[in-house]
């Protein structure tokens, strides 16, 4: 076994793309790029084939790169061995150091007949059988064998969790609405009593289905609102027996799911070695199964694996997760850009850029390498985004005209669910996103917008004034993923290439990405203030500014 690697900045590989950077790479103009080679789309674009679900495009040739650095990146990700990082991750080595937990969120979808490992035991009996129990219980509750304690069929299903307890889950099911079997899905994240207040003005509680979702069952805010829940379900039924009909949960801990008052015949498992951010995968998963049905979740880890294995097979230089983690790194480590943005045009994925946020910030926002060193250059980018078009009228702006840099990831699906007015909704909804990308990348120069202007009749110091603020200079580099449609095949496949993508970088990095102390101290510290805002005394053990702001609150409050 090769030895720790060394810093970033200390690998040859990476000082020689500092030196292009420094001598080349920042002048690179993409616009130019595409004028002296005529088949720089070809080049830097790829092509994956699925069996039922169509193709899937990614177009990189966007990007400020040419051969000399696409080839020094690919020469990184070598040196930082990412290929046998990779191989460790599938084979179920431990390698989130700081839990001593292997990380195998992908053989919860590994749909081969392939064992996989962990600590010499083949985890894929566990993981089927738990599927199989999702498959039956959802097939009850769909088809109205399961009932409430009132002999009445499940209408609505309530996930309660937070976190990778929710945000996969929400994100998914939003995604997926057109598959929708006919419940209605709702989910409960924030410790705010009006999250779950709202949804429980919505629901009736002879026919609500409460999945409590946490991985540990101990998370304050899942916890707190699962007992509201259950409070109000108590209140209307007054039948202890009640809550064997209306409560299942999804835990790896059996042990306070009992103590919660849950029956372990209505808790579905799941193990340590997957991540709360990738969990959708595993039993978090059972809301998107009772919202799309079973064969559609399978469809979705179907995707997920086509993508698994083509990130395990494909020679780096084809390889769609590695092509989005170096161009991530070359703009974060050597362009400084700060974030990154995820940019839908699909109405559906409107939670796609919220559930990365989590899923890239908390696995790649970390200040020290794996041997506990703090690193000398970026690591995980601030990533956030909202759906096309309504992003382009509140902060395209900034894209186009700011003085940041911001990569973007452009997301469109060819069909759509919805083909209304003839389909002339789509068609506008992709002239856009094919404009944004051509917009951001050749902008408009100073002759450009004093032609434009001169047509619209504008001469003088009129038009020398206002020309400057119609200039754009272009070269913002993006991405765009086509996929035929977004299916369940299709998103999981998409959600997968963006694991391994955040996957590759966490190594290049030399980051652990697969724990989260960072989440840690707010929550500690939060435990120590509850019971000082309920004594009636000024509280004075804190700064003064934390002192001044409890107080004001508790002297506003009642
Ligand atoms: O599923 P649990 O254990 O309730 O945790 C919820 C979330 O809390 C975190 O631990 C921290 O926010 C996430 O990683 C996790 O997804």
């Amino acid at each position: 076994m090769a030895g720790p690697l060394p810093p970033l900045n200390q690998e040859a590989a990476f000082q020689k793309l500092q030196e292009y950077y420094d001598s080349k790479g920042k002048d690179l103009n993409i616009k130019d790029l595409f004028v002296k080679d005529s088949k720089r789309f070809s080049k830097y674009s790829l092509r994956l084939h699925t069996q039922n679900d169509g193709e899937i495009l990614l177009d990189y040739s966007k990007n400020r790169i040419n051969d000399e650095v696409w080839d020094l990146l690919l020469a990184l990700a070598k040196v930082r061995r990412v290929n046998a990082a990779r191989d460790a991750m599938f084979s179920g080595q431990h390698i989130n150091i700081t839990e001593n937990r292997a990380v195998l969120h992908t053989a919860l979808r590994n749909r081969g007949t392939d064992p996989v490992l962990v600590d010499d035991k083949d985890v894929m009996p566990d993981v089927r059988a738990e599927l199989a129990h999702m498959k039956e219980f959802t097939n009850m509750v769909i088809s109205g064998v399961w009932r409430g304690c009132t002999g009445k069929q499940i209408t609505d299903v309530v996930n309660i969790g937070i976190g990778g307890s929710d945000l996969g889950p929400l994100m998914v099911t939003e995604a997926l609405k057109p598959y929708g079997k006919g419940l209605h899905s709702h989910f409960v994240s924030n410790i705010d009593g009006t999250h779950l207040a709202e949804v429980l003005k919505k629901v009736n509680y002879e026919t609500t289905l409460f999945i409590v979702a946490s991985k540990t069952f101990t998370t304050q805010e899942t916890i707190t609102n699962a007992t509201s829940a259950k409070t109000w379900l108590l209140e209307h039924s007054k039948e202890p027996e009640s809550v064997a009909k209306h409560f299942v949960a999804l835990s790896t801990n059996k042990e306070k799911v009992t103590e919660f008052g849950i029956d372990s015949t209505n808790m579905f498992g799941f193990w340590d070695w997957v991540g709360g951010r990738y969990s959708l995968w595993s039993a978090i998963g059972l809301s998107i199964c009772l919202s799309i049905g079973f064969e559609n979740f399978e469809q979705l880890l179907d995707g997920a694996h086509f993508m698994d294995n083509h990130f395990k097979t494909t020679p780096f230089e084809k390889n769609a997760p590695v092509i989005l983690a170096l161009l991530g790194v070359w703009y974060s480590n050597f362009f400084k850009a700060e974030t990154h943005a995820l940019l839908p045009y699909d109405q559906y994925l409107h939670r796609f850029a919220a559930y990365f946020q989590q899923g890239d910030m908390e696995s790649n926002g970390k200040f020290v390498s794996k041997s506990g060193k703090p690193v000398k250059y970026s690591t995980g980018p601030i990533v956030w985004g909202e759906p096309g078009t309504n992003g382009q009228h509140a902060f395209y702006q900034l894209i186009h005209q700011g003085t940041r840099l911001i990569p973007c990831d452009f997301i469109a699906p060819a069909q759509t669910h919805n083909p209304i007015a003839g389909g002339k909704h789509h068609k506008i909804l992709l002239s856009n996103f094919l404009a944004q990308t051509e917009a951001l990348m050749a902008g408009k120069t100073v002759d450009e917008a004093r032609t434009e202007l001169s047509k619209a009749g504008l001469c003088g110091n009129e038009l020398d004034n206002l020309l400057p603020h119609k200039v754009f200079v272009g070269n913002r580099p993006t991405n765009s993923i086509v996929v035929k449609k977004v299916s369940p095949f299709t998103l999981g496949a998409l959600i997968a290439l963006y694991e391994h993508k955040i996957f590759v970088q966490g190594i290049i990095w030399d980051i652990n990405s697969f724990d989260q102390w960072g989440v840690e101290l707010g929550k500690q510290l939060a435990k120590a203030i509850e019971p000082e805002l309920d004594h009636c005394n000024e509280v004075s053990t804190h700064d003064s500014s934390t002192n001044g702001l409890i107080n004001f609150i508790k002297a506003n409050w009642k």
